[in-house]
């Protein structure tokens, strides 16, 4: 059942005496219930840029964003706070979102609904905070503290139970695990993905790092230049992708036990969102690109009932098939 539903996002950035970035450039996304969304691409694709359009922390310039049915982010109210208790965002810094001075069990006390009466009493705002702080791993006492006093990973966790104090149905997680050691990456990207199934709550989780993606999402999207290139579940976007940047994203990634595989990563750089490319927007890095490619811009389009893809080459046939026919 999906419960967020992105529909058509422009996001634009105007800086006085430059030209008009447009980071995201018209993305339509659904999230399901219990469903984490794996959102990939280069740096500079316009993913942080939707994650916060999502959240009312940027301005819509198009589109709609709802959540359980109920559109969220009227067109043309402009940015506003993260104003609907169903959707958290979480980012990769935890610290710079904490207030250094005030103690744990306060700030994430802050997100609880109130109760029937329209307040809860002191005692039962603690035991709810001590509950938030069990479900992501921290014991009881750590509500005491100030964030000074914690790790990276375990200020994670803090960020984890103050985004779910408010029972959002949807939470945008934003790099989440990037800044932290490899072996606490892991437990955090797990407390994540528990968390998700045991509340059916959404996750849309922004990443750079696709291979950490692999492990934990359900299905994933791969942004390109403001633009949704692809959507499919994650083990058919890795033995199968359809769209030559995803494959080029697939084969940047070291393959463990394949050590005589070099990664290749993608050739050349993200064009300035400024000014996009003619055609489809990837075609300058392309290496299957043809004529058409080159004038006309393909739209998302179903390929295989649960597979998205924007390529001319589809649905009749993408890279990792274009391969196999030269192969044979
Ligand atoms: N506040 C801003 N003002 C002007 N341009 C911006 C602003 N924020 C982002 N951009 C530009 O918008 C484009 C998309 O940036 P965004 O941060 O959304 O991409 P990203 O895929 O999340 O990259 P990263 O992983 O590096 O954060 C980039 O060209 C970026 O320089």
């Amino acid at each position: 059942m999906t419960v967020l539903d992105v529909n058509d996002v422009v996001v634009d950035y105007k800086v006085s005496g430059r030209p008009v970035v447009h980071a995201v450039a018209g993305v339509s996304l659904q999230v399901g219930a219990g469903e984490i969304v794996g959102l990939v691409g280069e740096s500079g694709c316009g993913k942080s840029s939707l994650g916060r359009a999502i959240v009312g922390l940027e301005k819509l310039a198009r589109g709609s964003v709802t959540l359980d049915g109920h559109e969220v982010t009227p067109l043309g109210r402009g940015a506003r706070p993260v104003a609907d208790r169903g959707l958290q965002m979480i980012f990769q810094d935890p610290y710079s979102s904490l207030n250094p001075r005030r103690r744990i069990w306060r700030q994430i006390a802050d997100g609880l609904p109130a109760d029937a009466s329209g307040a809860r009493s002191a005692g039962r705002r603690r035991a709810a905070v001590n509950e938030l702080l069990d479900a992501v791993g921290l014991a009881a006492s750590a509500g005491d503290r100030f964030p000074h006093e914690f790790s990276g990973g375990q200020r994670q966790r803090i960020a984890i139970a103050r985004a779910l104090a408010a029972q959002p149905a949807v939470i945008v997680a934003d790099e989440p695990v990037s800044a932290l050691d490899a072996s606490t990456r892991a437990q955090v990207s797990n407390l994540i993905v528990q968390i998700a199934r045991d509340r059916g709550m959404g996750v849309l989780f922004i990443s750079h790092d696709l291979s950490g993606v692999r492990h934990m999402a359900d299905r994933v999207a791969v942004m390109y230049l403001g633009r949704i290139v692809e959507t499919s579940p994650t083990e058919s976007l890795w033995s199968e992708p359809l769209h030559p940047y995803s494959d080029a994203l697939v084969k940047a990634i070291p393959q463990l036990g394949l050590t005589a595989t070099t990664p290749v990563a993608p050739r050349g750089e993200v064009p300035d969102p400024s000014s996009p490319p003619a055609g489809c927007r990837f075609h300058p890095r392309c290496p299957l690109a043809f004529e058409r490619c080159l004038t006309d811009d393909p739209a998302l389009v179903t390929v295989e009932g649960s597979r998205e893809a924007a390529c001319w080459l589809q649905p009749a046939g993408g890279p990792a098939r274009e391969l196999a026919l030269l192969e044979a």
